[in-house]
């Protein structure tokens, strides 16, 4: 797993090459009355972190899905992204065909499997990636797909032609400064419970931190957004517990109301635990920072396997559950 977050960049760089020769099928002046991406863990966290960006910029309603089923108003004038990185998730699978059937407009993102078959048999656009990763390990090719789909219908714009580019740099330049924090940091997580809070607009980005603990660190960890936290969960914290550990993930631009609400809940948590970490993003735009915030606790998660002593690759129990699915 390190060697794939060594190589990060990399893969960033690659993705920027598959989405420059991707050719879409469909005319970028096709209009949509809604987008819906369905996919499920690693390949569904990249269209949570797209749907908090577009968030003030997207003018048609733009839902995440990560289930079997596809939300009722799907039809013709649906665009739906289907991301799969192995393109054999049996819930992403049968929601691309819910998609077919209701004669939406499809885009799949994925590096093979039934559901690159059904795209090549069905004729719809399929943007190919490289395959034989962990889907987790490859955020940076499934999302700039993402991005690259996006800006094809002009639903944003200017992302992979300069944010993306300004992240690669800026990851290359602070490597070894984010490798050295992040041995600090899963230090201090080491034993405890983490409990991850952002900014609403980062939600995606502490959902895909929680994922990599869970998959990579075999940890439990949870995590939840203010200002939305603030309205039920800070009443929880009424117990001291030294083994919690509160992760705040911090951005200069998060809006003024929340930085401050950040610094009122940081004395409440302070009566209960004394572990509190603040991780400041780098970069100058949404993408600069949650790829900084992406490398770094993707680093986080296997400097703490490590200090675990478990293998950040293996998820047997998820291919436990898949092998006992198979035969139900
Ligand atoms: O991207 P996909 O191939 O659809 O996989 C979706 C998810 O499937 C499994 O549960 C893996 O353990 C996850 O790491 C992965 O993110």
């Amino acid at each position: 797993m390190e060697e794939l977050i060594i190589r990060f960049t990399t893969q960033m760089r690659e993705a920027l090459q598959i989405a420059g020769k991707y050719k879409f099928r469909v005319p970028k002046s096709t209009k949509f009355q809604n987008v819906i991406l369905t996919g499920l863990g690693g390949s569904g966290i990249a269209g949570s972190i797209v749907q908090n960006y577009v968030f003030d910029k997207i003018k048609i309603p733009f839902v995440v899905n990560k289930d079997y089923f596809l939300p009722a108003f799907v039809g013709k004038e649906s665009l739906v992204i289907v991301s799969s990185y192995s393109g054999n998730t049996e819930e992403t699978i049968a929601a691309l065909e819910t998609a077919i059937k209701a004669k939406a407009t499809v885009v799949c993102i994925t590096s093979g499997g039934k559901i690159a078959e059904l795209a090549a048999k069905k004729g719809i656009d399929c943007i190919e990636l490289p395959a034989g990763m962990p889907p987790r390990s490859c955020i940076g090719y499934s999302m700039l797909q993402v991005l690259r789909t996006f800006e094809h219908f002009g639903l944003c714009k200017g992302v992979l032609a300069k944010d993306v580019p300004a992240a690669i740099e800026l990851l290359d330049k602070e490597e070894k400064d984010i490798r050295r924090k992040a041995k600090t940091i899963a230090a201090k997580l080491l034993g405890k419970l983490p409990i991850i809070y952002a900014a609403s607009d980062y939600e995606g980005m502490a959902i895909r931190f929680r994922q990599q603990l869970n998959e990579n660190s075999k940890v439990l960890t949870w995590h939840h957004a203010i200002p939305e936290m603030n309205h039920n969960e800070l009443v929880g914290w009424r117990d001291k517990d030294p083994n919690k550990v509160v992760v705040l993930l911090r951005n200069e631009t998060d809006y003024d109301r929340v930085q401050t609400r950040m610094e009122i809940n940081k004395k409440v948590f302070k009566q209960y635990t004394p572990n509190i970490i603040e991780i400041h993003s780098k970069g100058n735009s949404y993408f600069e920072r949650i790829f900084y915030l992406i490398h770094l606790t993707d680093y986080v998660s296997t400097e703490l396997a490590k200090l675990r002593e478990v293998d950040a690759t293996e998820v047997a129990v998820i291919d436990f559950l898949k092998g006992s699915l198979a035969k139900v």
